[in-house]
Order: structure tokens, then C-alpha cells, then sequence
């Protein structure tokens, strides 16, 4: 099935508010010694919590896997976390971060991700919609604590996101007592280290390494998270890194991807990569951001780009803006 080519099953209430900014996710709070040493810089503010759920309204179409899937199934959609049965050490921690109730793409995603058998997904989302804490909730609900061995995996495109997923799965869940949680990050010192949480979070080089190198038992992952795939897949061979961590894990594990955008490389790959997978997308209208006119010109030649961006900028008012180039070079010229 492809992500693109069915119609969705259900859709949300219209939108009505522009997407809030990106908030920087929590760091570090509490934690044994690994993650807590691991994740020294990169993290944001303190995330507690945002309007988040109160201002941003996405539409999200959800094509279920199981088109036997009944829609009208309460548990097809959350509008409270109360309603998703999550433990009192999880609720606690949801509190503890200001969440009220869930935003538009956590109200569509959690029921289906937290529905048993687990189900891979898919998921359009854009930063600030709140998916972090989605799959973090995810995780957090999947692991057995009594089990020291890594159950769940997320993959980021750098370290620092990596590091900002694991400040908000540890901020998530500070009153879960034995959770641990690892970076698995380039790491200088890091040798011969084990990687024995129930939770890593790493990128995909040093996943695949630490994996090969036997510093990671694997045979109790029970889930997988690629966030940013398409970011993944616009950096040279982070994609084929994912499908090789992929390959080392259990096959039965619920896969679940996430992208800002779904060009059709990025479709592509997510359906091989998580197969008959619940696919949540945001509403086309809702791609750009409110007040942000976009246009384009095409431009025969790389020469000429410069004599046309002085013309541009003569016919319009401008008090400031920020030109994006491919190459450092070009911002040179
Ligand atoms: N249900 C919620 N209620 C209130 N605030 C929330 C809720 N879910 C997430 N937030 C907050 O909204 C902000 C964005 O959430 P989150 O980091 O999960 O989004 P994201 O889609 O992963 O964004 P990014 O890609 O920028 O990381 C964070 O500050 C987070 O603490």
C-alpha cells in the first residue's frame, strides 16, 4: 500500500491555528549515569510543556493498516490521556511536563500506537506537532522495566536531535523507577561500553557499530523509531544505514517513521522500511505556514541567479531575509 495513492479513512476537525515555533525539547532531568553522562550539550530549555495541544490544530488524515479498522472505535482517536489506560508513573511524568491533553497528531497517533498487536506507523509531522512525545509515549509504555536490555530504538539524523529525544523520553519518564536510557552517539569515550538500556537513542552509524561490535544485545527490541526520515535520506547513506540497523534487529518489531515532508523517495522507503503500516498525514493545506507567501522562479542558468535575486529584491519592500545556498560557496558571491 502506498502512502500516497489511497484515501484516508478519517479526517479531524478543520485547522484553525498556525503551527506554534519549535520549542527545544527538554534536557536531562533525571536519569541513571549513561544517559545523564551522554548527554552533556545539545539539549534545550526545560520542556514543560506548551499550548501546544490548546493552539495547534492539524488536520491528520489516518489510512489504517487494517482497513477492517473501525473508525468509530473510541480508541481510534484520544481527545484525553486519561482515555489511553497509560500507568500512573507515565501519567505523573505527562503531568509533570504540562500536558493536558493531546495535540491533533498525538489525539490520531497514540490510540494506533499504543493498540495491541502493536502496528507499525507512519507519520507526516512537522516540528513543534508534538510527535516526540508521541513515540516517547510510545516506548515508555511498551518497556518492561524489570528487564535491563535495550527494548526500544529511536534513530535520529544528528546527535543533538538525538540528544533532544533523549531529554524528552527521560523527562517523560522520571517517575518510571529503573528506566534507563542511553545515547548511542559518537562517543570518544566510549570504549568498551555497554549499551544495556531499556531505551538507546542514537545515530544510525554508531547504532550500527556499537550492534556489530556486540556492545548491544538486541534480542529483546520490541521497537524501532526513525524520526526525520527525510532528513535521513537527503544525507548520503544515513538511509541505508537505518535499513542495515533495521536488518540486525528482531524482524516482528513495530517500526514506526516519521517525516516533515513525503516527496516520493522519502513514500517509497518508509513502505518498505515499515510495512502495512497506520499512516498518519497532515492535510495539504496545512503544509505552509499560515502568512508565508511562497513562490518560485525557475533560473536557466546558475549565472544569472544573482542578476535576478538584485531584480527581485528591487521590486519588493524588504527589511530583512535570509537567502538559503546549497554550497558555502555560493554564499560568498
Ligand atoms: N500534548 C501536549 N501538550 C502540551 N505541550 C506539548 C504536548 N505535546 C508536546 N508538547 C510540547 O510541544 C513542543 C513540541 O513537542 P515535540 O517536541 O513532541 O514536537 P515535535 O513534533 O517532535 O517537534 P520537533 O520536531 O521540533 O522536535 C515541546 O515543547 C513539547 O514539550
Amino acid at each position: 500500500m502506498s502512502a500516497a495513492d489511497e484515501k484516508p479513512v478519517e479526517t479531524a476537525a478543520p485547522a484553525e491555528e498556525k503551527p506554534a515555533e519549535t520549542t527545544p525539547k527538554a534536557p536531562a532531568t533525571t536519569s541513571d549515569e549513561p544517559a545523564a553522562a551522554d548527554q552533556g550539550d545539545g539539549a534545550g530549555i526545560p520542556g514543560n510543556g506548551s499550548s501546544l495541544a490548546d493552539k495547534v490544530e492539524y488536520k491528520v488524515e489516518v489510512k489504517l493498516a487494517d482497513m477492517q479498522a473501525d473508525p468509530n472505535n473510541p480508541l481510534f482517536s484520544a481527545a484525553s490521556f486519561e482515555e489511553l489506560n497509560l500507568s500512573e508513573d507515565l501519567v505523573r511524568g505527562i503531568r509533570a511536563m504540562n500536558f493536558r491533553k493531546p495535540s491533533k497528531i498525538q489525539e490520531k497517533a497514540l490510540p494506533l500506537l499504543l493498540h495491541n498487536p502493536p502496528t507499525n506507523m507512519i507519520a507526516q509531522s512537522q516540528s513543534g506537532t508534538g510527535k516526540t512525545a508521541a513515540f516517547s509515549l510510545n516506548i515508555l509504555s511498551r518497556i518492561d522495566l524489570s528487564i535491563l536490555a535495550p527494548q526500544a530504538l529511536v534513530l535520529a539524523p544528528s546527535r543533538e536531535l538525538a540528544r533532544q529525544i533523549l531529554g524528552v523520553i527521560e523527562h517523560m519518564g522520571q517517575f518510571m523507577k529503573g528506566l534507563k536510557i542511553q545515547a548511542a552517539i559518537p562517543d570518544p569515550t566510549a570504549r568498551g561500553k555497554l549499551y544495556n538500556a531499556q531505551v538507546l537513542v542514537g545515530t544510525p552509524g554508531t547504532v550500527m557499530d556499537i550492534i556489530r561490535k556486540r556492545a548491544a544485545d538486541t534480542r529483546q527490541m520490541k521497537i524501532l523509531v526513525l524520526d526525520e526520515a527525510d532528513n535521513m535520506l537527503d544525507q548520503q547513506g544515513l538511509g541505508d544505514q537505518c535499513t542495515r540497523v533495521q536488518k540486525l534487529l528482531p524482524p516482528k518489531i513495530q517500526t514506526v517513521l516519521f517525516s516533515a515532508t513525503f516527496p516520493p523517495q522519502v513514500i517509497e522507503y518508509a513502505n518498505r522500511f515499515a510495512a502495512n503500516a497506520n499512516v498518519l498525514t497532515l492535510a495539504h493545506e496545512e503544509l505552509t505556514i499560515e502568512g508565508i507567501k511562497q513562490l518560485y522562479i525557475d533560473i536557466g542558468a546558475d549565472q544569472d541567479k544573482y542578476a535576478t535575486l538584485l531584480k527581485f529584491y528591487g521590486l519588493m519592500t524588504q527589511a530583512s531575509s535570509i537567502i538559503f545556498v546549497r554550497l558555502l560557496s555560493l554564499s560568498n558571491v
